[in-house]
């Protein structure tokens, strides 16, 4: 994924693209010629000896790009059959159409015909892009429903696997949450990732995903006026990960000669006796990552059960709301972490304190009860910007039953609203930085400023405490003064990247013990950090593309016998 981190609504996609056609400095043809160059660019570095290929072109310029890639694939000694509709397309995509007409015919796009030339080693889907405005109906639904079936040959998807909601991962027309739709093998994309492909079932359903470059770079100034949304991948470097060159890290490595308040003070609330489990994972994490110092709270009943490892921890009593805001006296204190562990009412009885001292503070499970079971009109009332909620869908519905609902409702008509919609309009109604957990994890701030982090190869991450680990990541690097937004995202990765590392098997109480070596690896520039199990991935990058571009025009000119009409199928 070689073009950056942001990601862009569909909305914003298409005002990038009109004014870089507005400015007169490239056509929509152009555009679209590019687009489709770099599918067939990519189909040809994973699959290099030519095959045959169904390529699925529907009514917009998706399926205009479906006939630049078949005219390509074609010069390259590909067999292929290509469906299509008859209707009135844009002029790039009618004249994209038309070359291919020059060369061969356009079956119907139908499932019946589709079943006919199944036979092949690729299938293309180039029938929706971002244009898709509503629930697929008719031919075309019943096309899209073969192309769920595993057993397909390869599918490699224009775009988007036809049929997602760009802007969401969701499938309009279908059950949220349990519908899956088209699959590919692999997704090509265009300029920057959307949310569908990060967000939902789309995660999962694109395949591995490569972003091309189609020469937008001048024009993504036209999307910086809305709030940005970053892509936490794993492969991409974000601008506060502790890379040599980045602001973080110095953060994390400690100077020598710093004293330890200079890392923070983080405080983790605990509950009851028996209960105590779940704050010390939070615990154990703050200190691992990085904290200063790191103070368990529990009620004086439960004091004693924390005796014992690690012996780095402190232990103080707080009995409730008084004694917490005594101990808050002390300014050395930088963050706390309320909820794990910690019982609903003595949560609800700490919360005041926690949130009047104004410092970083994350609320995490029995907190988030506690805050959805006040008066809905003042539930919110005390929370301010340094506060991050850390609910998972359960949690949310409770605190947002009105966004949940919307989330979980079947929709005709697209853009479907998003887990990123969810978060961003929390986040601005609590007025506190909201992360909404899941395999897409969505962070956002009150300003609309986001973050997604999506995992599809982490089953083993859930697992119960690992949600108490994340709040005390956050805790530890809010307490080493990372902004909340920031502190959140570095969590999340790290949160994942301990998961990677420890493997299947994994549970909670074995995080925290994965972070120091991660952070060890960070601080010397291992860049292999990043890639599943700790690997180095031998990707394929813009350069290769770009090469065999050059590679293909050679081959266009030179061996001008390509350029025959079509092959009967499979040579027969
Ligand atoms: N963004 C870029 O810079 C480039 C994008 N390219 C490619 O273009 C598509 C987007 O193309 P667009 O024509 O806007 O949309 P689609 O091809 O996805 O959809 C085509 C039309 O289909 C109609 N539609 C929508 N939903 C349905 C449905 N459920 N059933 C039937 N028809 C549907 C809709 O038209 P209506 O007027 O009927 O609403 C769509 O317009 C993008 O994904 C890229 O692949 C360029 O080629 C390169 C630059
Ligand atoms: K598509």
């Amino acid at each position: 994924m070689p073009v950056g981190s942001e990601i862009l609504t569909t909305a914003q996609m298409r005002a990038t693209e009109s004014a870089a056609m507005s400015s007169g400095r490239v056509t929509g043809a152009e555009l679209m010629e590019r687009a489709g160059r770099a599918v067939a660019g990519h189909i040809r570095l994973r699959w290099p000896r030519p095959g045959r290929a169904v390529v699925l072109c529907g009514p917009g310029n998706n399926g205009g790009d479906g006939y630049v890639i078949a005219q390509h694939l074609h010069r390259a000694g590909w067999q292929l059959r290509v469906l299509g509709l008859a209707n009135q397309p844009g002029p790039d995509a009618a004249q994209m159409r038309q070359r291919w007409q020059e060369i061969g015919p356009i079956l119907p796009l139908d499932a019946a015909t589709f079943a006919g030339v199944q036979d092949c080693d690729l299938v293309i889907d180039a029938i929706f892009g971002t244009g898709l405005t509503r629930a697929p109906t008719g031919p075309i639904a019943a096309l899209l429903a073969a192309l769920t079936d595993p057993s397909l040959p390869p599918v490699v998807a224009v775009d988007c696997p036809s049929g997602l909601c760009l802007d969401s991962g969701g499938w309009p027309g279908r059950d949220r949450g349990t519908a899956t739709g088209a699959r590919a093998r692999l997704t090509v994309a265009f300029d920057r990732p959307k949310p569908g492909h990060v967000l939902e079932s789309g995660a999962f359903r694109c395949g591995e995903l490569v972003i091309a470059d189609i020469g937008l770079g001048d024009w993504h100034h036209i999307a910086s006026n809305a709030p940005q949304t970053l892509l936490l991948h794993p492969a991409i470097p974000t601008p506060w990960l502790p890379a040599p060159q980045g602001p973080a890290f110095s953060l994390l490595a400690k100077p020598a000669d710093g004293h330890k308040f200079l890392s923070g003070h983080a405080l983790i609330l605990a509950g009851g006796p028996a209960r105590g489990g779940a704050a010390r994972l939070s615990a154990r994490a703050a200190l691992r990552v990085g904290a200063g110092l790191v103070t368990l709270a529990p009620p004086v009943d439960a004091l004693a059960e924390h005796a014992g490892p690690p012996d780095a921890l402190m232990r103080q009593p707080v009995e409730d709301a008084s004694d917490l805001a005594d101990m808050l006296a002390d300014s050395r204190i930088t963050a706390l972490c309320l909820g794990p562990g910690c019982g609903i009412e003595r949560a609800a009885g700490l919360l005041p304190s926690a949130l009047a001292c104004g410092r970083p503070c994350v609320l995490d499970a029995d907190a988030l009860t506690a805050l959805s079971q006040r008066p809905k009109a003042e539930r919110f009332r005390d929370l301010h910007d340094k506060v991050i909620l850390t609910p998972h869908m359960g949690e949310f519905a409770r605190l947002f039953p009105d966004l949940a609902n919307r989330l979980v409702a079947a929709d005709n008509t697209g853009p479907l609203f998003s887990r990123l919609d969810a978060a961003r309009q929390a986040a601005s109604r609590a007025r506190a930085v909201l992360l909404l957990k899941g395999p897409d994890t969505v962070i956002a701030t009150p300003d609309g400023s986001a973050l997604i982090h999506t995992v599809t190869d982490l089953p083993w991450l859930a697992t119960a405490g690992a949600g108490d680990v994340l709040a005390g990541l956050i805790a530890g690097l809010l307490a080493r003064s990372l902004p909340p937004l920031q502190a959140a995202g570095l969590a999340v990765q790290l949160h994942a990247l301990a998961a990677r590392r420890f493997g299947p098997g994994l549970t909670a109480d074995d995080l925290p013990d994965q972070i120091p070596a991660i952070l060890r690896d960070l601080l010397e520039g291992a860049s292999g950090v990043f890639e599943r199990g700790g690997r180095k991935k031998t990707g394929i990058d813009e350069m290769q593309v770009k090469e065999l571009h050059a590679r293909i025009e050679e081959l266009a000119v030179a061996n001008s016998f390509l350029e025959r009409k079509l092959k009967p199928w499979g040579g027969k």
